[in-house]
């Protein structure tokens, strides 16, 4: 127990060895080693009399937009040689995806939130948890959270998804995940360390202020203000005087740059005695997928793809999603709001997948991507850790996280197999 360290007494009864921790218990499943041949077959196009009949209503070929354009192009907005490297981000983002394949300038973005000195602080209202607007010069600015949970922290046993505080690094691990599996739907995050009192206290305002203290094991601490979780009983505080936080590179505040918010017709119901509709109609995503905007284009892809991406980290907490307006009704979903993930490496939960597995539906080039995981020498795993293996606060997640990725590829293959063999 490591009570001096981080005064987080809440928590404090969980930060137990990792080991002692319900590993017992997960179920390696028993195709783990299974290639998978039948499926790869099908994203290889090889189909013989022995491919099930509904095949490619189960595994469709994408439907993405040819079109791609930029937010740059739609809103009219030219980069100039003195944008910023976050400007260049923001109105490069087009329909299809966040940021490009291979685009060197996220990494630019990444140094400058991570380096830049900060300038001056906002708290964003609303939302329950604490967080913060980081400015930096020229208008560079990030969303920051604070760090208030270990690596090692496991959900609590009688918490549920919408009790939990939200972890910094898995808003970082999500960004890093959603990059690897190819979507590049997430917003662009990078850890930093930051000083309590020479970087956040003389730079917040009178309001924020008054919130910081220090406790008594001497760390410095904070709270904020927010809906729920800002007070004492839930500081964050430093070890001593520095702590840990998830920076987001900012999307763009361009007056016509807004985002919709969309509720996920898969929401859980946020209520401890409730049940959501899906979880009591097994045809639910028949009606789903009939209906606007989800009986047209990618849309409906776009959320079996949240689905394993979730399914992935175990988030469960997926309400709303968001998209760019100015870029259509054919853009893409933003994988926006990771701070749940990563918390149960020891429990995979399939209600995660049930879009999926309700739907029987997958993308093509998705399917491929988890296949070729599953079968190469370079597991989601590895692809993982690799990439985030350069953030300034890594490692940024425990072992036990990385295991649940390999497995939990599988037990998607196997809900795909499912689907076909079920019909
Ligand atoms: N990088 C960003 N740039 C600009 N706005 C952002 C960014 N990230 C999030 N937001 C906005 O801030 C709001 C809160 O973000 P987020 O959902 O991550 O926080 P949250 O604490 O989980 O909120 P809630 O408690 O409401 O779920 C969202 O509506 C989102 O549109
Ligand atoms: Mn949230």
């Amino acid at each position: 127990l490591n009570i001096n360290a981080y005064g987080n007494s809440y928590f404090t009864e969980w930060k137990i060895e990792e080991s002692c921790l319900g590993s017992k218990n997960v179920q390696i499943p028993s195709t783990m080693n299974d290639k998978f041949e039948d499926l790869t077959a099908i994203v290889n196009k090889k189909i013989t009399k022995d491919t099930p009949k509904n095949y490619d209503k189960i595994i469709v070929e994408d439907k993405i937009s040819k079109e791609n354009p930029t937010l740059s192009e739609v809103l009219k907005v030219p980069l100039r040689w003195h944008s910023t490297n976050l400007e260049v981000f923001q109105y490069s983002i087009s329909r299809n995806e966040m940021y490009p394949e291979n685009d060197k300038n996220i990494e630019l973005v990444l140094k400058d939130l991570a380096t830049l000195p900060i300038e001056w602080i906002e708290q964003r209202e609303g939302g329950t948890q604490i967080k913060m607007i980081m400015h930096f010069p020229r208008e560079i600015s990030a969303l920051f959270k604070p760090k208030r949970m270990e690596r090692v922290d496991v959900v609590h046993p009688n918490h549920f998804y919408f009790d939990e505080l939200e972890r910094h690094n898995a808003e970082i691990a999500a960004f890093h995940l959603d990059k690897v599996l190819g979507f590049r739907r997430a917003i662009p995050h990078v850890g930093r360390v930051v000083n309590i009192m020479d970087e956040l206290y003389p730079l917040v305002d009178d309001d924020m202020v008054k919130t910081f203290y220090e406790s008594p094991s001497g760390n410095k601490c904070f709270h904020g203000k927010c809906e729920i979780y800002c007070d004492s009983y839930h500081p964050v505080c430093g070890n001593p005087n520095v702590i840990e936080g998830s920076f987001a590179a900012w999307l763009p505040s361009h007056e016509n740059a807004t985002r919709d918010s969309w509720r996920h017709p898969w929401r859980r119901s946020y209520c401890k005695r409730r049940t959501a509709y899906w979880e009591r109609d097994s045809q639910y995503c028949d009606k789903i997928r009939n209906a606007p905007p989800y009986n047209s284009g990618r849309r409906l892809l776009d959320l079996m793809d949240m689905a394993v991406f979730d399914f992935l980290m175990g988030n469960q907490d997926r309400h709303h999603y968001e998209m760019f307006r100015a870029l259509g009704d054919q853009a893409f979903t933003i994988h926006l709001d990771n701070g749940r993930g990563f918390g149960r490496p020891y429990v995979d939960d399939f209600s995660i997948l049930t879009p999926l597995t309700q739907c029987c539906l997958i993308r093509a080039s998705t399917l491929k991507t988890l296949l070729k995981y599953h079968n190469g020498s370079k597991k989601l795993s590895d692809a993982l850790r690799q990439s985030m293996k350069n953030d300034p606060i890594a490692p940024l997640l425990a072992e036990s996280h990385y295991e649940a990725l390999d497995r939990r590829n599988v037990l998607i293959l196997e809900a795909i197999r499912n689907c076909l063999k079920n019909n």
